[in-house]
């Protein structure tokens, strides 16, 4: 998941680290670890105790015989040295190879110390569907914390530029945060039911994000309702139905071409009366381009004054997804985003790019095609993810 973008992020930690070593002139000095040191004082006395013992007096014997009792046995501890020795000599060579770097003297880095590599991390970001104006907002975040600030030589360059990095992609994710489960619970107090809309353009997984996240709810022990207000699309409501039936969710649906209002405004009515939840309203997939159809979802917000509406992006759609997003924002101002089909090894750029360029939170990931694969955004995950070496995670639950 965002392989890509993790290896390009890798890549400016390293060129950034680079710049710091050869602006410091790094000596590279061999670091013997404590082991090799403490074998060094083994082996000495080793054979200071095998020069005493060939022409030793009584006097030492006894004193050999003293830590031969530590060691159980004279052979034993000779046997143990020759193994050790053996190992300590590997040993040796591989430590002697793990030549680390240090700065031979502290550095301070300017604007073009750094210019080329921030140059070069742009260009790769681009090509990672990371928008525009959050290549810039993250190069103007490691300049302020790289930038004429003190590194001393008894720092480590690899811990500066990989902390600045992380620093720089946090902030950009992290908007203020909304709780859906939170929302619900405060209009389950009120016996209201929580009016959940989803809305985006054609085939970026709303239907299927419904199904996932009514799925999640009725295991959290919430009652919810579908509405099929994709009316539009020949097959949606029966799609719809078909995950009613996969997750034993009721549908509420009207025939093909009716009015999306009417079906999610009835679904609320049959929700007040029965003391449900939540309810998760479906709408037609639509280009922002089509006045009438995004006319038509305005009317629907002003008809059902629904508690969220909730943008549904496909992540494999990149920067697309990102300028959907805007303009689905700029009509009926959208409270958060579920970026779908993140496991499809997208590139990475939406879902760093889509909260910052909204200023709005993803809420959920589409993380695969069972019901359980709708994972909670949370931007420590989303961070691991692109900083670690995290095993993937196993999906559960049933498929389709
Ligand atoms: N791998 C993967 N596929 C997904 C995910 N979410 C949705 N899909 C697939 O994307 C395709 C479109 O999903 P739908 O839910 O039908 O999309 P939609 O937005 O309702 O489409 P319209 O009704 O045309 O607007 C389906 O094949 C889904 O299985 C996801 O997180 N991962």
């Amino acid at each position: 998941m965002f392989g890509s973008l993790k290896d390009k992020l890798n890549k400016t930690i390293s060129k950034l680290t680079e710049k710091i070593y050869s602006k410091g002139d790094s000596i590279e000095s061999t670091q013997l670890n404590s082991e090799i040191n403490n074998e060094n004082i083994l082996s000495e006395k080793i054979s200071e105790k095998k020069e005493e013992k060939t022409n030793e007096t009584e006097k030492h014997d006894s004193l050999i015989h003293e830590s031969m009792k530590e060691s159980g046995s004279e052979e034993l501890m000779i046997e143990n040295f020759e193994k050790k020795e053996k190992l300590g000599f590997f040993d040796k060579l591989s430590i002697a190879k793990s030549i680390k770097k240090v700065l031979g003297k502290d550095v301070i880095l300017t604007d073009d110390d750094i210019e080329e590599v921030l140059l070069e991390m742009e260009v790769e970001l681009l090509e990672a569907d990371v928008a525009y104006e959050v290549v810039e907002k993250i190069i103007e975040s490691l300049k302020n914390q790289l930038v004429g600030i003190k590194i001393s030589s008894k720092d480590n360059p690899e811990e500066i530029t990989f902390k600045a990095l992380k620093k720089s992609i946090k902030e950009i994710l992290s908007q203020d945060k909304i709780d859906v489960f939170k929302i619900i619970d405060e209009k389950k107090a009120k016996k209201e039911p929580a009016v959940l809309l989803f809305v985006g353009i054609n085939g970026t997984g709303k239907t299927t994000s419904i199904s996932k996240l009514g799925y999640i709810l009725k295991e959290k022990g919430y009652s919810a309702v579908m509405a099929a207000g994709d009316t539009f699309r020949a097959g949606a409501i029966e799609q719809l139905d078909e995950h009613g039936k996969n997750t034993g969710i009721r549908v509420i649906k009207h025939q093909k071409g009716a009015d999306s209002a009417a079906v999610i405004y009835d679904a609320i009515e049959h929700a007040k009366a029965r003391g449900i939840n939540v309810v998760l309203a479906d709408t037609a997939g639509r280009q922002t381009t089509n006045i009438n159809l995004m006319d038509e979802i305005k009317k629907v917000v002003r008809v059902t004054k629904p508690d969220l509406v909730i943008f549904v992006g496909d992540s494999l759609a990149g920067n697309d997804a990102i300028s959907q997003a805007m303009e689905f924002n700029d009509a009926v101002n959208i409270n958060g985003a579920i970026l779908t089909k993140t496991d499809a090894d997208a590139k990475g750029g939406a879902a760093l790019s889509i909260a910052y360029s909204i200023k709005k939170p993803i809420l959920f990931m589409g993380v695969g095609q069972k019901y359980s694969d709708l994972q909670k955004f949370d931007v420590e995950w989303m961070i691991k993810k692109l900083f670690s070496e995290d095993e993937p995670e196993k999906s559960f639950g049933r498929q389709f």
